[in-house]
């Protein structure tokens, strides 16, 4: 029996500019959890994805990974996160197959070759593997990005807005690989501004937590 994964959230603010987003932000996650951060344009979603994944500092509160602060236990937590932003991350100048063998690379990950072919064929870029990344489209670029996914080994997972790009048939495909890493004692927490086509997922509302002046 695997052991499980547990998220904390204690007490978090954020601070963007002059302006108090959140406040009093509590959440407690674990292994199964597949979570949508909802809210309006600019409520904080991404600045509070920012400070779950350690890279941005809350005005107040902690990030708990299995119980150890964050800030005092990186490297095990680093290990452990997978964090897509924003920004695709790919480099445009190498080609599908190069970005996801550097991926595989930097991640020292022990698979071969073969499984880069399957998730090439998974995310439908099989054939276009040669073509260099600044030469595709946007959502083919987008599926360069998510194809780590399939490559990782990280249970948490910080996703904000995976499924900007994609076609529907690629959002059912990621959200069913959602799914799956939730059940094999992964956790997932995401934004999204389209729905999403699961019911499994739980849905936190940053609203409830918004900084009333
Ligand atoms: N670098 C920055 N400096 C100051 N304020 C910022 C900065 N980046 C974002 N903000 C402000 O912080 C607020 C929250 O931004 P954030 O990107 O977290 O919102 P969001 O809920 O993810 O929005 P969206 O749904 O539009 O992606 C916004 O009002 C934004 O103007």
């Amino acid at each position: 029996m695997p052991n499980i994964n547990q998220l904390h959230l204690h007490n978090l603010s954020c601070q963007r500019g002059e302006k108090c987003l959140f406040s009093g932000l509590e959440l407690h996650l674990q292994s199964g959890d597949f979570v949508q951060i909802e809210g309006h344009n600019g409520i904080g979603k991404t600045s509070l994805l920012r400070i779950i994944a350690g890279l941005a500092t809350p005005l107040k509160g902690t990030v708990h990974w299995n119980g150890e602060d964050i800030r005092h236990n990186r490297e095990t937590f680093y290990s452990d996160l997978l964090y897509l932003g924003h920004a695709s991350g790919i480099k445009p100048e190498l080609t599908a197959w190069e970005n996801l063998k550097f991926y595989q690379k930097i991640s020292a990950s022990k698979q071969g070759d073969e499984i880069l072919w399957d998730v090439l064929q998974i995310v439908g870029l099989l054939g276009r593997e040669d073509i260099v990344a600044a030469q595709l489209s946007a959502g083919q670029q987008k599926r360069i990005a998510l194809a780590r996914l399939w490559l990782s080994q990280a249970p948490l997972w910080i996703l904000d807005e995976p499924f900007n790009a994609i076609d529907k048939s690629g959002v059912q495909v990621l959200t069913n690989l959602f799914e799956q890493h939730a059940e094999r004692n992964g956790i997932v927490i995401l934004t999204s501004h389209q729905e999403v086509p699961s019911n499994q997922l739980k849905i936190v509302r940053l609203e409830k937590f918004k900084f009333l002046e």
